[in-house]
C-alpha cells in the first residue's frame, strides 16, 4: 500500500515535471518568435528547460571562455529560462561598462538578494533610488580617503597580529595554513571599520555577540561557497523544489546575519557611541546617523543589507587575492627575491613596511597586478541586467537580458596580452605600465568598471598590497620538503 502510494506520487511528480517542461518550452518558443527579427549573438542552442546550464560546469568562467573561443566575443545562451549574454573582449566590455553603462548597470533579481539581504542591499540593488543612496553613502562617507585614513592604525595593528601569529605557529610546526589566517585578518579589518570591534583573532571575546561575530566569518565563507546564483534563479518554476538545496542554505545564512546585526544595532542605539565626535565614528555610527536624517533611505533593513554586503564582499576577495600572490611567488622564487630586495631597499630592516611605503614598492605592485590578471577573484564580475534594448558588438541585446563580462577571458586573451598564461610582473613596469585596475583599461578589470565598479577598490587594493608587503618583509616562505615550484597547485 505504502509502495503503491509512493509510486502514484512519483507518477504525479513526473507528470508535473513533463507539464512544466512543456510550459517552459512554449514560453521559450513564444519568446523566440518575438525575437526572430533581432540579430541575436551566436551561442549554443541548449536543451529544453535547462538551456545551456549543463555547459557551465564547476568553473563557469572557464567554460564560458571556451565557448567564446568557439562563438566569438559576444555569445548568447539560455541559462534555464534566463536569456544571457556573455562578452569576452575589451571592446565589447567597454560597450557594456562605459558606452552603454546607463543600460547595463542594473542587476538581476536573485534568490540571494531576496533571502539573505531582504532585497535591501547595495550589491544587488537595481539601478534606482536604493542603489544611488547606498552607493553615495559608501563613496563619500565610508570609503573616502579621509575615513580610511582614520583606521590606518587599526589595519597596521591587525596586520602585525597576523605576522606575530604566523611566527608563533611556524615555530612549532612546519606548515602554516595561510588561507584561513588571511580570511581572519581581512574580516578583522572589516569588522574594525564597521563596528570598531576586531571580531577575529587572538584577543576577542568568546561570549554573546562577540562569539556570534567570530562565527560569522565561517558563514561568510559558506555564502561564498554557495555562490551568488541558485538553480531557482535560472528555472523559477522549479524554485519551490530547491533542487540544489542552495535556497535553504542561503535562508539559514540570512537568518544568522539578521540575528547578529539586529543585536549589534540595538546595542549601539543603547550606547552614546554614535553621538561621539566624527573622528571616533565607525561605519555603523555613520549609517545610524544618516538614518536619523533620512529614515526611508537608510531603513534598518538597508543598513543590515549594506553591512552584510561589506562583510561578504570585502573579506574573501582580499584574502584570496593575497593567497594567489603567495602561490605565484612560491612558483616564481626569482620574483619573490625581487619583492624582498625591493622591500630591503625602500624600507630597510630597521622598521616595518607601512601603507605609506606602497607607492614606492613598484615591483610588489606589479606582482599584485599580474596576479589579479591571472587569478581575478570575481572572474565574471557580478551579474548585470539590461534595462532597455541595446546593440553590442553588432548584435541586438533585448531588454532584461542577464549580462556577464568575462574578465577572466579578457585578462588571458592572447590577442590582448603577450604570453598571456605566463606570470610576468615586469610587463606592468614596461609595456603595460600605463594599465591599472581603475576601470579605465578594459583589458584589465579586476575591480570591474563603470558605475557598478567595486565600491571599495581603494581599500581592497590597499589591504592586499600592504599585507603582501608585510608578509614578504617578515617571513621566509618555503615549500614543504620534497615539493618543487612546479608542484604548487594553481587549481581554482
Ligand atoms: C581585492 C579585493 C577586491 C576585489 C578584487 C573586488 C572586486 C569586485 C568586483 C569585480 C565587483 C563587481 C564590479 C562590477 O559589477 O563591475 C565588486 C563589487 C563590489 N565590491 Fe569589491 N572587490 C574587492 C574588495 C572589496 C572590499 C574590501 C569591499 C568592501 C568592504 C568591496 C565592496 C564591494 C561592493 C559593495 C560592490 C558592489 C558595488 C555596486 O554594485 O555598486 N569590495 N568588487
Amino acid at each position: 500500500m505504502v509502495a503503491g502510494s509512493t509510486h502514484k506520487y512519483a507518477q504525479c511528480g513526473s507528470n508535473a515535471l513533463a507539464g512544466i517542461i512543456m510550459l517552459v518550452g512554449l514560453i521559450q518558443g513564444l519568446e523566440a518568435l518575438g525575437n526572430r527579427k533581432l540579430k541575436l549573438p551566436p551561442g549554443p542552442s541548449g536543451l529544453p528547460l535547462i538551456g545551456s546550464l549543463h555547459l557551465l560546469g564547476k568553473l563557469p568562467h572557464q567554460s564560458l571562455t571556451k565557448l567564446s573561443q568557439k562563438y566569438g566575443p559576444v555569445i548568447g545562451l539560455r541559462l534555464g529560462s534566463v536569456y544571457t549574454v556573455v562578452v569576452s573582449s575589451p571592446e565589447t566590455a567597454k560597450q557594456i561598462l562605459r558606452t552603454q553603462d546607463h543600460i547595463f548597470a542594473s542587476r538581476p533579481s536573485t534568490i540571494t538578494a531576496e533571502v539573505v539581504v531582504d532585497d535591501s542591499d547595495l550589491i544587488w540593488a537595481p539601478l534606482g533610488e536604493r542603489w544611488e543612496t547606498l552607493r553615495k553613502a559608501c563613496t563619500t562617507q565610508l570609503f573616502s580617503l579621509k575615513v580610511l585614513g582614520r583606521f590606518k592604525k587599526n589595519r597596521e595593528e591587525t596586520a602585525l597580529r597576523l605576522v606575530r601569529n604566523i611566527i608563533q605557529e611556524s615555530a612549532g610546526q612546519t606548515v602554516v595554513r595561510m588561507d584561513r589566517k588571511l580570511v581572519d585578518q581581512m574580516y578583522s579589518n572589516l569588522t574594525q571599520l564597521l563596528f570598531s570591534e576586531c571580531y577575529r583573532g587572538t584577543n576577542t571575546g568568546t561570549h554573546g555577540v562577540d562569539n556570534e561575530a567570530r562565527h560569522l566569518v565561517d558563514i561568510i565563507q559558506e555564502v561564498m561557497q554557495i555562490g551568488p546564483l541558485a538553480l531557482g534563479d535560472f528555472i523559477p518554476v522549479l524554485r519551490k523544489l530547491d533542487l540544489d538545496g542552495k535556497e535553504t542554505r542561503l535562508r539559514a545564512v540570512g537568518n544568522k546575519f539578521r540575528k547578529f546585526l539586529r543585536t549589534v544595532t540595538r546595542d549601539r542605539r543603547g550606547t552614546l557611541q554614535g553621538a561621539g565626535p566624527e573622528s571616533n565614528q565607525d561605519f555603523l555610527d555613520v549609517l545610524l546617523s544618516l538614518q536619523s536624517h533620512n529614515q526611508q533611505g537608510f531603513s534598518d533593513a538597508r543598513i543590515r543589507g549594506v553591512l552584510i554586503d561589506l562583510m561578504t564582499a570585502g573579506s574573501e576577495t582580499s584574502a584570496n587575492s593575497v593567497v594567489w600572490v603567495i602561490a605565484e611567488l612560491m612558483r616564481h622564487p626569482e620574483s619573490l627575491r625581487k619583492v624582498q630586495s625591493e622591500l630591503d631597499m625602500v624600507v630597510g630592516s630597521d622598521r616595518l613596511v607601512n601603507e605609506s611605503d606602497i607607492p614606492q614598492l613598484k615591483y610588489l605592485r606589479a606582482v599584485v597586478k599580474e596576479t589579479q590578471r591571472l587569478h581575478p577573484v570575481s572572474p565574471l564580475l557580478i551579474a548585470r541586467q539590461s534595462i532597455a534594448p541595446a546593440t553590442v558588438g553588432g548584435y541586438d541585446i533585448p531588454s532584461k537580458t542577464q549580462v556577464f563580462v568575462n574578465a577572466y577571458a579578457i585578462m588571458r586573451d592572447p590577442s590582448v596580452w603577450d604570453d598571456p598564461l605566463d606570470f610576468l610582473p615586469e610587463r606592468f613596469l614596461t609595456t603595460c605600465s600605463h594599465i591599472d585596475g581603475s576601470g579605465h583599461h578594459y583589458q584589465f578589470l579586476p575591480f570591474g568598471s563603470g558605475r557598478r565598479k567595486c565600491a571599495a577598490s581603494n581599500l581592497g587594493l590597499l589591504l592586499v598590497e600592504a599585507t603582501v608587503g608585510l608578509l614578504m618583509q617578515t617571513c621566509d616562505f618555503f615549500l614543504p620538503e620534497g615539493m618543487s615550484c612546479e608542484d604548487v597547485s594553481m587549481e581554482e
